[in-house]
């Protein structure tokens, strides 16, 4: 997958933690998408769940066929969701390239904000992504203040001879829709049964490791501290992890906090993981952390020497649980 996009900071992570996503000059890029027509997705794609998969996996498909390329169209930062989206832009990435995408094209919000509707089928979709063909969901809106939804946009882009694909709503097993608002709740509430059913992956934290206190490995738990984002957390507390380091082909299992660490820390917003059977040093490395499981709330304890104990019992706890499902199905990989 390529990206064109003239916001680098907003990738660095994925780019580094997958070296194969090469990132390219973006007048090369926008000149490539130019010359020959393209199949385009349109979205916000937060979180990129099961509905999200669908209308790509159509695209790919059709593109294939076609013998196009897919570009996925999306808003690098989006005000609506800048506080409590699902995916960074990094993470979007790395789960667009997972869906075989080959483009990820991200737009600053305010430079197209106050396009009237027919501005944004000609500048946009006609003139710069030179599309043949456009999916997008049922409830896509664009323009100026959300003025053009799909029948709109169906109607502007017939006159440009250019067709398009609408995705009916997606729904999960209890037939209610699939939506990024709904999955928000339920990581909120750490219900990450419902996250995995509707996201269709497991919830995925991407991110440069950064130093912390330098306590952990005095209390005999190193971790992998990541920087906390404007995003969605699951709740302060313990969490059972599995971990991809960046060149590292080995999947590790872990624990992982989210919290203030209220035993010793004035209150410094953290997402650390101790990794087992792990011993390096990893700063400035990006990691992939795939969360499973809510172990227990983050607690205040009357001294380090408790909060030491409690880790020890967390770790225990979560390696008896792998050790369980590796019986249970079988596994001979390291990580469950
Ligand atoms: C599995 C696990 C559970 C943790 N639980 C708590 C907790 O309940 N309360 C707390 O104050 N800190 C908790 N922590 C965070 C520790 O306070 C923190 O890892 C330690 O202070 C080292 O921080 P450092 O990485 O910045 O050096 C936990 C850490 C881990 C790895
Ligand atoms: N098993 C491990 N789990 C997590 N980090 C580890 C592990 N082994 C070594 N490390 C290294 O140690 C660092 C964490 O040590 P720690 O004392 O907690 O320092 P910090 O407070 O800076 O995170 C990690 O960033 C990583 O480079």
């Amino acid at each position: 997958m390529k990206f064109i996009t003239k916001n680098l900071s907003e990738i660095k992570d994925i780019i580094e933690y997958n070296k194969k996503l090469e990132f390219t000059d973006y007048d090369k890029n926008i000149e490539e998408i130019g010359r020959s027509k393209n199949i385009v997705i349109l979205g916000n794609f937060d979180g990129i769940h099961k509905g999200h998969k669908i209308i790509l996996e159509k695209a790919v498909k059709k593109a294939k066929e076609k013998n196009l390329k897919t570009i996925v169209y999306t808003f690098s930062e989006y005000p609506k969701n800048r506080q409590n989206k699902i995916t960074t832009c990094s993470e979007k990435a790395y789960l667009l390239n997972e869906n075989k995408i080959d483009y990820l094209y991200l737009e600053e919000f305010e430079k197209v904000r106050n396009y009237s509707p027919e501005e944004f089928v000609k500048k946009v979709i006609v003139d710069i992504l030179n599309a043949s063909e456009v999916y997008c969901g049922f409830n896509f809106t664009f323009g100026k203040g959300k003025s053009g939804n799909v029948v709109m946009l169906e109607k502007l882009l017939k006159e440009k001879n250019i067709k398009l694909n609408l995705q009916e709503p997606v729904l999960d097993e209890n037939n209610e829709i699939i939506s990024s608002t709904r999955i928000r709740k339920y990581i909120e509430n750490t219900n990450f049964t419902k996250v995995k059913e509707l996201l269709g992956h497991n919830l995925i934290i991407l991110g440069k490791v950064i130093y912390g206190k330098q306590l952990g490995r005095v209390i005999g738990f190193p971790t992998a501290n990541l920087r906390f984002e404007s995003k969605v957390y699951p709740e302060f507390g313990v969490y059972g992890v599995k971990i991809h380091i960046e060149n590292d082909e080995k999947v590790y299992n872990g624990v992982m906090n989210i919290g203030r660490n209220p035993t010793v820390d004035v209150g410094v917003l953290s997402v650390e993981t101790n990794i087992f059977n792990f011993n390096e040093d990893i700063y400035g490395k990006v990691i992939l952390i795939e969360v499973l499981e809510n172990i227990r709330p983050e607690k205040k304890f009357n001294s380090v020497e408790e909060l030491k104990i409690q880790i020890g019992n967390d770790v225990n706890y979560w390696k008896q649980k792998i050790s369980y499902w590796r019986k249970k199905y079988q596994k001979e990989t390291d990580a469950i």
